[in-house]
């Protein structure tokens, strides 16, 4: 595909150098090119020239003479220098040398950056505005990309109602279809939004039947209730239930369901956006062969509470079953030491996002 349509995917083959870069010597100040031992402070040498960016090459400098050049300007033979005209009078016919050259100096030496050959970005690479700058800076015109995992989401509860209904008594508006659709198309997946399944493990089975996709990610229905029907219908169907030491985020399922990869998650909004981020955003990331990690890390600058035997994931103190707050949500918290041993995380967590 074309360079510009590779924006956030994931590079599939290396990309290779077909140009050295830069392609030759030139100057990277606007200038006077010189040979070093010519151009010393207070001297006058005459200009014999002008040399702008652009095709062709100059003529070579002559031996007692120096050259205006300009910033990208390819640098005549014979020049091994540039003086800026700042450490000059800017003299057109003649110049005076305010400051002595320097050997190499401002000048961009042909290959010093890449060569011919030179892996500029590899497979496997995120690619974003500077990876694709630097690819088309070495001649690629058309890339590979890692086809995006298809990942099929199911929202499960017998209380939940579209978005764009008025919910009645005991209703909630389905909002975790939405966050888990989010949350894929964020990962670099393409989601497949399954109709919501009611509170029986028949609607869950029947929810999943045929279903087309390279995992599979359901939200509810996943904790130890009397009408958890997620992990009623797929615990002796190929998925582990287990309470993860990790809040939020207890109760998960993970295993496969016709063959395919599914991971359950509990049904609090936050608890979803947390627990995909943490398990199923790095699943996601390895199905695309993709090292990063979804989120940027950063040191914590506090430390804080964790209960005991669990992990507590902080996400700006949003509370399991307000999601409303979650709008003020940009990144996790993550304990520097896993699970809490003593209570309380020692400072230096890394926050994500
Ligand atoms: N006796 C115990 N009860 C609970 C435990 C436990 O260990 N022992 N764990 C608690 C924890 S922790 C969590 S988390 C929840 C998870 O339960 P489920 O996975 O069965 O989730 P649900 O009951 O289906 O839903 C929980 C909550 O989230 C709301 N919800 C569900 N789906 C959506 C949706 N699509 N959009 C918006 N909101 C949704 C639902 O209405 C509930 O309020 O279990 C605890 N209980
Ligand atoms: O672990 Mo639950 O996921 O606290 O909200």
């Amino acid at each position: 595909m074309s360079l510009i349509d590779g924006m956030d995917r994931v590079l599939a083959e290396d990309v290779v150098a077909t140009v050295d870069g830069p392609a030759f010597d030139n100057s990277a100040m606007d200038g006077y090119a010189v040979r070093t031992a010519e151009a010393v402070a207070g001297r006058t040498l005459p200009v014999s020239g002008d040399i702008p960016a652009g095709p062709g090459l100059p003529a070579p400098l002559a031996p007692g003479t120096t050259m205006r050049i300009m910033t990208g300007a390819p640098l005549p033979q014979g020049a091994d220098a540039v003086v800026p005209v700042e450490a000059t009078d800017g003299g057109v016919e003649r110049v005076t040398f305010a400051e002595s050259a320097v050997a190499g100096a401002h000048v961009r030496r042909r290959g010093e950056d890449v060569r011919v050959g030179d892996v500029v970005v590899a497979a496997g690479v995120l690619l974003g505005s500077w990876q694709l700058s630097a690819a088309a800076s070495v001649g690629a015109v058309e890339i590979a990309v890692r086809r995006k995992p298809r990942i099929a989401v199911l929202a499960t509860g017998d209380e939940l109602v579209p978005p764009g209904t008025v919910p009645g008594p005991g209703q909630i508006i389905d909002s975790n279809s939405t966050l888990l659709a989010a949350l894929v198309k964020g990962a670099g997946g393409v989601p497949v939004v399954l109709p919501r399944a009611g509170d029986t493990p028949e609607a869950v089975i029947a929810a999943l039947d045929g279903v087309d996709a390279d995992l599979i990610v359901t939200a509810g229905g996943a904790s130890v209730g009397a009408y958890d029907p997620v992990k009623a219908a797929l615990a002796d169907r190929g998925v582990s239930f287990r309470a993860v030491a990790m809040q939020p985020g207890k109760p998960q399922g993970i295993g496969t369901v016709q063959g395919i990869p599914i991971a359950c998650l509990p049904g609090n909004p936050v608890s979803v956006a947390v627990t995909f981020s943490v398990v199923v955003g790095a699943m996601v990331r390895t199905m695309l062969g993709a090292p990063e990690p979804l989120m940027p890390a950063a040191p914590a600058a506090v430390g804080w509470a964790s209960p005991h035997g669990r992990a507590s994931v902080r996400s700006r103190r949003v509370r399991s079953e307000r999601c409303a707050e979650a709008r003020h949500v940009r990144g996790l918290a993550l304990p520097p030491g896993g699970v809490a041993r003593q209570g309380t995380s020692p400072s230096g967590g890394a926050c994500r996002g």
